[in-house]
């Protein structure tokens, strides 16, 4: 499977602008994203699921024009704080097109989604409702809400990606009973309107089956209260992170998923509600590519390619334990490949970008290295861990080049530091 972005020449090029040039203009390590590839996935995730509603995970990765691209393409947003509303909000992203999600949701975080008149709010806790209701108070103009219902199903992903089953941390369990009295709360709260049930099973799922099985399981549940207009059945779609493997693919998603709704309420005698989904990583994820620089080659037992980047821009291997797939940027040298371990520059053991990797044999410190499929979940989990400044995002489109983000500065972190 390609995991480059739509218009790259692999391994020298994304969206017509050469890698080296990139690396030059904006030094390394550096976040490329390629617009092209975003508003393509976004168009083939509205098509594929028409007539019902995409919302872009914006955890996944969101700045200024990452907002206007999703809402230029007519998809709705998903944010999870004051904050990644306060971003949407800045550049106009239209209320009645967010969604608000959060297991704890802080006072700060409903008081901005009411403030701005978000368009549906995810209650996630039983406290919530009453706090939500009173807050909102108007009872002329009740506010949406969905409820977020564990369906306990098991996504069979990384322990840490899972979110449907009932031991963890996030929605209302379907099978304690908790579900149904969240649902009763809400329909007994004047200011607020349920609209329908949310669920989200986990990330990086490779197989619709979970989809299918959550999605009976709610709409049977909805039936006991007559049925609802809405199910959003969250994000999770998984990508390719390395040639050999692949992602959901959306169009046997939106076939399998819209089949099995339709089924079930015919089984139930309730009208299909309108459905929603969620993707975050399929939007954006092979959108990205990291480019480092090279600082030091170590042969041992192992050879280690040390980089000027490491867990601060990429803390998904030491996470998760994902793999990822390296390339060396410029003219090929003739050098046969030999394994490599790509590691960090942090004072971290488990800093480590790619092990055992295949690289040219004659990796050097100066050679520039390209990761593809870093689109998601690396500029917004970055940090600043051992006081490394965090990438800039650098967008790519028609062989010109734009900042996005610019790079983070020793002043940027001292500045903070008031003591
Ligand atoms: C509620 C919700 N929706 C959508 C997403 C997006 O997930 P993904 O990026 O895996 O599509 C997440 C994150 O897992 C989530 O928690
Ligand atoms: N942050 C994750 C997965 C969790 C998604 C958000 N609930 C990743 O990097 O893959």
């Amino acid at each position: 499977m390609n995991i480059w972005p739509l218009t790259a020449d692999p391994a020298h090029s994304v969206g017509g602008v050469p890698l080296t040039e990139i690396a030059e203009r904006f030094g390394t390590p550096v976040y490329v994203l390629d617009e092209e590839h975003v508003r393509h996935r976004c168009r083939e995730y509205r098509k594929a699921l028409h007539p019902h509603r995409v919302a872009y995970a914006g955890k996944a990765f969101l700045c200024r024009a990452m907002a206007r691209w999703v809402d230029e393409e007519g998809l709705w947003l998903d944010v999870c704080s004051a904050g990644e509303l306060a971003l949407a909000r800045s550049v106009g992203f239209p209320a009645e097109r967010i969604l608000l999600h959060g297991n704890g949701k802080t006072p700060e975080d409903l008081a901005a989604a009411l403030e701005y008149g978000v368009g549906r709010i995810v209650v996630d806790s039983a406290g919530e409702v009453a706090r939500l209701a009173a807050l909102a108070g108007d009872r002329r103009h009740p506010r949406k809400v969905l409820v977020r219902v564990t369906p306990g199903v098991d996504p069979h992903v990384h322990r840490a990606m899972a979110t449907g089953l009932e031991d963890q941390k996030f929605g209302l369990s379907l099978a304690s009973g908790a579900a149904g009295d969240v649902v009763r709360r809400v329909l007994g709260q004047p200011a607020l309107a349920l609209a329908g049930l949310h669920c989200h099973l986990g990330s990086q799922i490779g197989e619709p089956d979970g989809y299918e099985t959550a999605a009976r399981r709610l709409v049977a549940f909805m039936a006991g209260f007559g049925g609802l207009p809405e199910l959003n059945l969250g994000g999770g779609h998984a990508v390719a992170y390395r040639p050999d493997e692949h992602g959901l693919d959306v169009h046997t998603f939106a076939g399998r998923v819209v089949a099995a709704v339709a089924q079930e309420c015919a089984v139930r005698g309730v009208p299909a509600p309108s459905l929603t989904v969620e993707p975050g990583r399929a939007i954006v994820a092979s959108a990205g590519v990291t480019l480092y620089r090279v600082v030091a080659v170590k042969h041992g037992a192992r050879t280690f390619v040390v980089v000027d980047g490491g867990m601060s821009d990429n803390p998904r291997p030491a996470l998760y334990g994902s793999r990822y797939s390296v390339a060396r940027i410029g003219p090929g040298s003739g050098a046969g490949e030999a394994p490599a371990t790509v590691v960090g520059r942090h004072c971290e053991a488990g800093d480590v970008i790619a092990a055992d990797v295949p690289l040219p044999a004659d990796v050097r410190p100066g050679d520039l290295l390209a990761v593809p499929c870093t689109g998601a979940y690396h500029h917004s989990m970055a940090s600043n861990y051992n006081q490394v400044a965090r990438p800039p995002v650098v967008a790519v489109r028609g062989g010109r080049a734009r900042p996005l983000v610019r790079r983070e500065t020793l002043e940027d972190l001292i500045r903070r530091d008031v003591g």
